[in-house]
């Protein structure tokens, strides 16, 4: 391969890249274009200027769909491939890969109907570019873009301001400063009225990247020639003027091959009086080489900055894609590996909450030191170890039968009253860690970065966590509740043997009633007194008798106070904590293993708007990296 042929090559198989992910240069998507970028010849020409016959005889082929009206309603980007001697032509189209066109006439026909197929049968026009190789021996290589040929009118059937929109696409081509602009008049017609110098004087003022073709020279009145035109006196370009002969109507109704008709226009040129000096510089042939010289030239010149218009492209998309986060994978076992990812990071930030590292850790802390403390202290011991409540406590659980020594039942059912009372600060005291645990689980999933584009995981990672927090307090409740229970199934013995005063006492009825006559209950009168008062039965006890029951059990149940305010975090750490920072997700691993790829796959939905974006950033990814990839090997091949 020739530098020649790899450069506009490599311009053709980018540009070709470009169309198949909807970078035309047009369009209002976010991202710089690429296409705009690479240097193009963009035929540009009023209607009947002799425009398409101007690219047939370049291409040496009738392939152009005829007809009156506007016939060429979407940019046809004619790439033009030169092969060996002797083999055999064929088209191809991109939108149709991998059939060969051998047949012209069905080139003819498929660019009618692919232009339908975007604008429809209503005539509009479209920017979307249809994409012609041709392969042959008879070519150059070259790329044109045909565009519609600029017209002054609508014709019947075809929507207002067609004519407008024809120039604003026309425009849009060679107004980019990459553009080469073929600038096609006819002969017969004054240069300045040509549609396509006007619109080549607008936007390329100093001619630098006009190429001006002259049609139909052998149309023109006997007795007056072009070389005004052609020598550049007319209207001057940086590149000379070429002059074209191409087949007269008559000789397109007769048939006249593309061969014959370069022949003939080669003739001319030799056999003319007037532009013989010119003769080698003439014809579509000469041009055809002319622009594919330039061309190469231009894309050579363009290689450095397209290259790094590439690479910073290249670091802006990467960097988007971090931020966007990478594809997901499509198949069962990938998408199961990203899930588990996703829950192990997840899982990570939320054990540093709890082990600190990240805040919120210490308020289980604040539970157990203030709260658990707190709502221990308020527990109504006082109403329920009262002298009243004593007294009634005791006489009832004596029955018919007075306690002789201790009030034992007495004990026992003061005692279990109030171990009662702990229930509640325990209970209290695992909903309180359980909701810190919930927080938690909360705080952590909106700070794991990773999951934050899978809002479906999010919810089910939530969810599945808070069955098993769920879990997790049940299980709490049932030990702390024990613990409580434990306590009033077997007493301290101990305690009570260091209560020595009170069995004495009772022991010893006579100083029982010393004891009372202190507060005058002995005499008759003080009994009558008692009889009458509800604890009648009892009045042979003292007030003093059932503080003193009162104020053990009270001591009592500070002892049991105290241990209960170190054996319940223990208890809720253990089922809680500690099962929150082992096991969260235990459960939800085991139903992940029984889930089919189509509910993996539904977990790992993303908002699709930004899949749409990622695919999209994917897409012109894979296109500039090829790009770059092209470029590097024809910069080795040079
Ligand atoms: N004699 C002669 N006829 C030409 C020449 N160039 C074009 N024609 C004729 O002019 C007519 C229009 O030529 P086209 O090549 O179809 O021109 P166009 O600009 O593509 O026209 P539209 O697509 O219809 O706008 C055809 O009948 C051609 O045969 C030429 O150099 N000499």
């Amino acid at each position: 391969m020739t530098t020649m042929e790899s450069l506009i090559g490599l311009v053709n198989r980018i540009q070709r890249a470009c169309t198949v992910l909807g970078d035309y240069g047009s369009g209002d998507n976010s991202f710089s274009s690429l296409w705009e970028a690479l240097p193009s010849v963009a035929v540009v020409g009023g209607q009947s200027s002799g425009k398409s016959s101007v690219l047939e005889s370049i291409v040496g082929r009738d392939f152009l769909p005829r007809g009156s009206g506007i016939v060429t309603r979407r940019p046809l980007v004619l790439q033009l491939h030169k092969t060996d001697e002797g083999s055999q032509e064929y088209a191809e189209f991109l939108h149709l890969p991998r059939r060969k066109f051998t047949d012209f006439s069905v080139v003819r026909r498929e660019i009618e109907e692919e232009t339908d197929r975007i604008t429809g049968k209503t005539k509009q026009i479209s920017p979307i570019p249809i994409h012609l190789s041709i392969y042959s021996p008879n070519v150059v290589n070259l790329t044109l873009i045909d565009l519609p040929g600029l017209t002054k009118v609508a014709v019947e059937g075809q929507p207002e301001g067609i004519v407008q929109e024809i120039e604003t696409m026309v425009r849009s081509y060679v107004e980019k400063p990459n553009s080469i602009i073929l600038a096609i008049s006819p002969a017969n017609q004054d240069i300045a009225t040509s549609d396509a110098i006007k619109l080549a004087r607008e936007v390329d003022p100093t001619g630098e990247r006009t190429f001006g073709v002259l049609t139909k020279l052998d149309l023109m009145d006997k007795g007056t020639n072009a070389l005004d035109v052609l020598e550049g006196r007319s209207y001057r370009l940086q590149h000379p003027w070429v002059g074209i002969v191409n087949r007269s109507q008559a000789d397109i109704n007769k048939n006249i091959n593309m061969i014959v008709a370069r022949q003939k226009e080669r003739e001319y040129f030799a056999t003319s009086p007037d532009y013989a000096h010119l003769a080698s510089k003439m014809g579509s042939e000469y041009l055809a080489k002319l622009l594919s010289k330039h061309l190469e030239s231009v894309i050579r010149a363009r290689i450095p900055s397209i290259t790094s218009m590439i690479n910073k492209t290249i670091d802006e998309l990467e960097s988007e894609m971090d931020h966007l986060g990478r594809p997901i994978a499509v198949d069962a076992g990938a998408q199961l590996y990203t899930i588990l990812e996703l829950c192990r990071a997840f899982d990570k930030i939320f054990k540093e909450h709890l082990d600190g590292g990240r805040p919120g850790g210490d308020r289980i802390y604040g539970v157990f030191d203030n709260q658990l403390p707190a709502a221990i202290r308020k527990l109504p011991f006082d109403r329920h170890l009262s002298l009243e409540s004593v007294r009634k406590i005791v006489s009832e659980a004596d029955g018919y039968q007075p306690h002789l020594i201790a009030p034992e039942q007495g004990y026992r059912r003061l005692i279990d009253g109030s171990l009662k009372y702990f229930r509640g600060p325990a209970e209290a005291s695992v909903d309180a860690v359980h909701f810190v645990l919930k927080e938690l689980v909360r705080r952590s999933i909106s700070e794991t970065r990773e999951l934050r584009r899978f809002p479906t995981l999010q919810a089910e990672i939530a969810a599945a966590s808070g069955e098993a927090l769920e879990r997790f307090r049940e299980e709490s409740k049932k030990t702390v509740t024990r613990l409580v229970d434990m306590e009033s199934s077997y007493l301290t013995v101990e305690f009570f043997r260091k209560l020595p005063h009170e069995l004495e006492r009772l022991e010893n009825p006579g100083e029982r009633g010393a004891n009372s006559a202190d507060k005058g209950g002995n005499t008759p009168a003080e009994r009558g007194r008692a009889v009458n008062s509800s604890a009648s039965k009892f009045d042979g006890y003292s007030e003093g008798h059932f503080r003193r029951i009162g104020s053990n059990v009270s001591s009592y149940i500070g002892m049991v106070a105290d241990t209960l305010k170190n054996t319940i975090p223990k208890a809720v750490v253990y089922c809680q904590v500690k099962e929150a920072k082992t096991s969260l997700l235990n459960h939800f691993y085991t139903q992940l293993g029984k889930k089919e790829g189509k509910q993996l796959g539904m977990m790992l939905d993303e908002d699709p708007a930004l899949m749409e974006r990622r695919q999209q950033c994917t897409k012109r990814l894979e296109l500039y990296k090829s790009a770059r990839d092209e470029i590097d090997s024809v910069s080795w091949a040079r």
